[in-house]
């Protein structure tokens, strides 16, 4: 039953509502997501309603980036966590806070794993890691260049492992060696006689991966049986329940999980603490940390039966939502200095001039700001964006450009200006009919709703002239791909810092040549997230 006054579909009544012409989009475009906003631009409409399950309610969408941020950050007593998000990562992941609503359970989940978010730890321990394991991923590359120079390779994979052993390391300071065993199996390798060739594309000889790794892969993406069954979190449940690869993998997965855990509590009592703290090396340092603290406030022992699981599967979020997500934002912008040659030469230029021809190290990394470098990360971010939707749930009823919205409704606001690469968002609002947040915000941030020229990938757009010089700009253009407010994106600072590492090290030591037009494509392979379908290069070691 539609809710009165907001637009639809007439077809959206039919008995499988928009589900039928949805399948029919995803057929045509790779990808279901992209499918509302397509939509609403198609009406030029900023807010319809889709129905997608008999007898359900239907789903509201917003399709204007002011009032979407607005509902995000200023209006979260009447908008949370929705259960139609929640119950993808639920099977997988039951006590960990990105399940829950914003309750105290929450409060105390995000308190365990704040302080690794700060700038001391991210500016140590963080960039340290994503140092070392992107230099093991370069190490790979240079034995694969060196092995076959001139070839047009697909380094999605590599791209990954590289991620997952930067977020193992962050999160209990051991090495996984993911990229290593790669590169030790290409070492053992003097020559590749006859590779391996598919439509232009040359296959590199690999090794079977550490198993942890394969576990993890395979976890993430099991959340996909959540979204894609019709009886959703209970498919997935039964699935981690039944399938023996999955039981396997849950089954390594939180023993080695949970091992991490005691020996930092091990560590933790041994070592004087005083002298530890602040000086945490891992992310399962400061939960140990910030554990026994609450334990020994609230008089109880810590890691006991009340918090175990809620500890340990908040270090499972941390392995969860760090690893695939950076790295699907990675190979986008790979592929985009592929494509934009002009691009990739100024990004050389900007950080060869700000490391003044010294190569950088983490603590140099760590110091050194390059304007147009944090502008490419945020391009690519906005460009690339694999993330289509941030969803929310009504917690009263309440209203939305002027519509009146029932308690208990989905809202998915659209995250991207522009759907898919080439049409801008011509939905016009009436001013009066936004929330009075909405209508002040306008005031305070003028330039941010500046819709020029948003198809293009333009760097230079997130680029001030100021007194001091030229500046980036965070606030140039909307930005929602980590979704925003109290319950967007907790890991932002830590990716931001992961994507400027990787790509000031990739331009330093590497060339990204162009490849044939046949092999470059920008095709989305749509998971939970939206992934390039593959990211193939052709790799130059610099001189
Ligand atoms: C480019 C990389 C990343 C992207 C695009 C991304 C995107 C997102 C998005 C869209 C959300 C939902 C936000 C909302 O509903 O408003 C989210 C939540 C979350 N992300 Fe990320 N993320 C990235 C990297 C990371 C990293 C590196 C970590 C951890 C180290 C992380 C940890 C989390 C957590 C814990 C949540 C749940 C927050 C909550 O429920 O309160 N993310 N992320």
């Amino acid at each position: 039953k539609p809710i009165p006054g907001i637009p639809y579909n007439v077809e959206s009544l039919r008995p499988f509502g928009d589900l039928t012409a949805a399948l029919k989009y995803r057929k045509k475009h790779r990808a279901m997501m992209t499918y509302f906003a397509s939509k609403c631009l198609e009406r030029h409409e900023p807010i319809m309603q889709f129905f997608f399950q008999p007898f359900a309610r239907p789903l509201v969408v917003v399709c204007d980036q002011r009032e979407g941020l607005d509902i995000l950050t200023s209006r979260s007593r009447e908008f949370d966590r929705s259960p139609l998000f929640s119950n993808l990562f639920r099977a997988v992941l039951p006590h960990s806070s990105i399940v829950m609503q914003t309750n105290d359970q929450w409060k105390y989940n995000r308190r365990l794993v704040s302080n690794t978010m700060s700038p001391a730890f991210l500016g140590s321990v963080g960039v340290s890691t994503a140092y070392s394991a992107t230099m093991d991923m370069l190490d790979l590359w240079k034995r694969k260049a060196a092995l076959l120079p001139h070839h047009v390779i697909d380094v999605k994979e590599d791209v990954f492992m590289s991620l997952v052993d930067v977020i193992w390391t962050v999160t209990f300071g051991s090495d996984l060696q993911v990229c290593k065993t790669q590169a030790k199996h290409l070492a053992a390798l003097e020559s590749i006689a006859n590779p391996e060739m598919i439509n232009g594309l040359t296959i590199v000889p690999s090794c079977k991966p550490p198993q942890i790794y394969d576990s993890l892969v395979r976890l993430f993406g099991s959340s996909q049986i959540a979204l894609e069954s019709p009886l959703g979190y209970k498919a997935h449940w039964l699935a981690l329940k039944t399938s023996t690869p999955l039981r396997r993998a849950i089954k390594l997965r939180d023993a080695l999980v949970s091992q991490q855990l005691h020996a930092a509590y091990q560590k933790f009592i041994t070592v004087d603490t005083s002298a530890s703290a602040g000086k945490a090396q891992s992310a399962v340092e400061l939960v140990v940390q910030t554990e026994e603290q609450a334990a020994r406030k609230d008089g109880r022992s810590p890691l006991d039966a009340s918090t175990r699981d809620y500890i340990q599967d908040e270090l499972n979020l941390f392995l969860f939502a760090g690893s695939s997500t950076t790295a699907e934002e990675v190979c986008w912008g790979l592929k985009l200095l592929t494509a934009h040659q002009d691009v990739q030469e100024k990004l050389r230029v900007a950080i060869s001039d700000a490391f003044d021809s010294h190569t950088p190290t983490p603590t140099t990394l760590a110091q050194i700001k390059v304007p147009y470098l944090d502008a490419f990360v945020y391009e690519t971010l906005r460009f690339g964006g694999n993330t289509q939707n941030t969803m929310r749930v009504s917690l009263v009823d309440t209203t939305i450009l002027g519509h009146f919205v029932p308690k208990g409704t989905d809202i998915f606001v659209v995250n991207r200006d522009i759907i898919p690469h080439n049409s801008s968002c011509p939905c016009p609002v009436d001013e009066s009919k936004r929330s009075p947040t909405s209508q002040a915000s306008k005031k305070s941030t003028p330039l941010k709703w500046s819709h020029v020229d948003l198809n293009t990938f333009r760097p230079e757009r997130w680029l001030a002239e100021t007194t001091k010089g030229t500046e980036f700009s965070p606030q140039a253009v909307p930005l929602l791909t980590f979704g925003e407010g109290p319950r967007g994106c907790f890991g932002r600072r830590f990716a931001e810092l992961e994507m400027r590492v990787l790509f000031t090290l990739i331009i330093w030591h590497f060339e990204l040549l162009p490849i044939p037009a046949e092999l470059e494509d920008f095709d989305p392979l749509e998971m939970l997230t939206m992934a390039p379908a593959n990211c193939r290069v052709k790799l130059r070691e610099s001189q």
